[in-house]
C-alpha cells in the first residue's frame, strides 16, 4: 500500500471563505465562513434547506462554488492526490450498488487510492460487519448501510471526516454505536464534522456547532457557552433559526 499525506504536513483543518453557491437566483449558501478544527466533534446544524449538504459537497470538491472558497489542510480538496487518506465522507448511505457484496463495494474505492485488502477486512470488522462482508449490499437495513459508509470513509485512515445526517432512520442501538464511533475518532485527533437535525443527539455527540439558516451563519460555538444560560440545545437552536425556516405548518 502506498503511504497517503504525511499527517506531520497537514493541518486538518476545514476553511470555508465566504462561500457561496447560487442554484438559478437563489443563494443555497451565502457567504458562509468558518473552520472546523482536529480533535473534536463538530456538528452542523440548520433547518431545511438551509445549505449544510451544499456546504459539504463544495467542501469535498463535488460542487463548484459561485464565489469563495473551502479549502481541507490549507488547500481545495479537489486537488488532492489522496482524495481517501485525506478526508472521509459519509454524504449518502443508499448510494451504493445493492448488486455488490460490502466487501467488493469496499474493494472497488480501496484499490482507486491503492488500498489493500487487508484494510478492507480491517474497517469492515471496526464497524461491526465482518459476518456479513460476503452479502449483498442490496440486502442490508439502513443501519448496516450507514456502518458501510462510515467503513468507506475510515478506508484511508483520514485525518477530516465529515458525515451527512448519519443517524438519519437508524434505531437507538445504531445511534448509539454512530455517537461512539465518531467520538472516538475525534479523540484520535481527527477532524469530525457531522449534520443532524437531531438536537438531543448532537448535543451528546458534538463538541462544538456551526449553526446556519438560509445559507447564512447563524453561530460558531461550542455546545458549552451556547447552553451556559441553562438552555437546551434545541431551545438555543430555535431562539438562533427561529425566522430562517423555509417552511413551516399554519398553527
Ligand atoms: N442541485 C440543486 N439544484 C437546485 N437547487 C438545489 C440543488 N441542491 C440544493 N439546492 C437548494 O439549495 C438549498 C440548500 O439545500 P441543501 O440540501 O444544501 O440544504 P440542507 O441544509 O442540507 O437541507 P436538509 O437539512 O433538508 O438536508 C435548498 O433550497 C435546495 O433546494
Amino acid at each position: 500500500m502506498r503511504r497517503g499525506p504525511d499527517r506531520r504536513t497537514v493541518n486538518g483543518m476545514i476553511e470555508v471563505r465566504q462561500l457561496t453557491k447560487r442554484y438559478g437566483a437563489t443563494p443555497a449558501v451565502d457567504g458562509l465562513t468558518f473552520t472546523v478544527r482536529p480533535g473534536s466533534v463538530t456538528g452542523f446544524l440548520g433547518p431545511n434547506g438551509a445549505g449544510k449538504s451544499t456546504t459539504m459537497r463544495a467542501v469535498l470538491g463535488l460542487d463548484k462554488p459561485t464565489s469563495g472558497e473551502a479549502r481541507v489542510n490549507g488547500r481545495s480538496f479537489a486537488d488532492s492526490t489522496w482524495p481517501l487518506h485525506e478526508v472521509g465522507a459519509l454524504l449518502d448511505a443508499n448510494a451504493v450498488h445493492g448488486g455488490r457484496t460490502a466487501f467488493d463495494h469496499l474493494y472497488c474505492l480501496a484499490r482507486s487510492n491503492r488500498i489493500g485488502r487487508r484494510r478492507v477486512t480491517a474497517v469492515l470488522d471496526q464497524v461491526g460487519l465482518a459476518e456479513v462482508a460476503r452479502k449483498r449490499v442490496g440486502t442490508f437495513s439502513l443501519g448496516m448501510k450507514q456502518r458501510l459508509g462510515i467503513a468507506a470513509a475510515l478506508l484511508g485512515d483520514p485525518g477530516v471526516l465529515l458525515f451527512d445526517e448519519p443517524v438519519n432512520g437508524l434505531d437507538p442501538d445504531g445511534i448509539r454505536w454512530i455517537r461512539g464511533a465518531l467520538r472516538g475518532l475525534a479523540a484520535e485527533g481527527r477532524t469530525v464534522l457531522v449534520s443532524s437535525h437531531l438536537m438531543s443527539e448532537m448535543a451528546l455527540t458534538a463538541d462544538q456547532v456551526l449553526i446556519v439558516g438560509r445559507g447564512r451563519l447563524l453561530a460558531e460555538t461550542s455546545i458549552a457557552e451556547l447552553t451556559a444560560q441553562g438552555e437546551s440545545l434545541e431551545d438555543a437552536y430555535f431562539a438562533l433559526t427561529g425566522s430562517d425556516v423555509e417552511y413551516r405548518a399554519a398553527r
